[in-house]
């Protein structure tokens, strides 16, 4: 794993820093954003020169099913209120224009159209990167784009020692980083809150707020 700020920017920028914007993409259904999600983005931001992670908010994972789903405007308005004081965290809608399900590469294809002047990388947990090579043209992605990726608590599977997923955890794309491992989910959230838990701790409080007055997941 890398350690320092200048490590992990050596691995991502090289001998020669880009003069653009660098934006590091968190993609996710964010069903809710959890404290697991924000620590994290915001260790990224602050552990390299990114100058902004954007939270991309998914309406639709092409590998998970929809109709669990809370509105993509809920979604979307819950990371906007629990990244609200932090300049360095954005909230994205860009892929509410785009088709459904959502591939990846499609998103990333139109961002580089629309932002040419930004250098973007992608932000994802070690348990994400064993199944990559699953997404829709995963290859593409590597071709245009590095990916940080930070350490997640994984269940192994057959998968996991495979050659693709071997040679993707060796692959020069893979920028590896140390930061906090915490073992929340927003499927625990949801569940919790369901068996009637408190679970302000573990949400913003404007989130808390949210979820709470708008009576989601009960
Ligand atoms: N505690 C956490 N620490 C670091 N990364 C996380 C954490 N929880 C989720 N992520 C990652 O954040 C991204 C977006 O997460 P997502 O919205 O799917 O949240 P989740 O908590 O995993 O949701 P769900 O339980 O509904 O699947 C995913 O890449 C996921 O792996
Ligand atoms: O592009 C793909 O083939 C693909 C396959 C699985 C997941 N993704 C994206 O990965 C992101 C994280 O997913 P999730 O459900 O773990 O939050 C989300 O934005 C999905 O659209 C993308």
């Amino acid at each position: 794993m890398s350690d320092t700020k200048i490590d992990l920017d050596q691995l991502l920028w090289g001998e020669n820093p880009t003069g653009a914007k660098k934006i590091g993409l968190f993609f996710g259904t964010f069903n809710p954003i959890h404290v697991g999600h924000l620590i994290l983005a915001n260790y990224i931001v602050s552990a390299t020169s990114l100058d902004e992670v954007w939270f991309v908010v998914t309406p639709h994972n092409p590998h998970k099913k929809k109709a669990s789903l809370l509105d993509d405007h809920h979604r979307l308005a819950m990371v906007k209120e629990a990244i609200e004081d932090n300049i360095h965290l954005r909230a994205s809608d860009v892929e509410f224009g785009l088709p459904q399900p959502n591939y990846t590469t499609n998103t990333l294809a139109h961002l580089r159209e629309k932002y040419p002047e930004k250098a973007f990388v992608l932000i994802m947990g070690e348990d994400n990167l064993r199944s990559f090579h699953k997404w829709k043209n995963y290859e593409e992605i590597l071709k245009h784009h590095k990916i940080v990726v930070y350490p997640r608590v994984h269940v192994a599977s057959e998968d996991s020692t495979s050659e693709v997923v071997a040679s993707l955890d060796a692959h020069e794309q893979i920028i590896k980083c140390d930061a906090p491992i915490m073992n929340i989910s927003a499927t625990f959230i949801r569940d919790a809150i369901k068996n009637g838990q408190d679970v302000r701790y573990m949400l913003t409080d404007p989130v808390f707020k949210y979820v709470d007055e708008m009576n989601f997941y009960r």
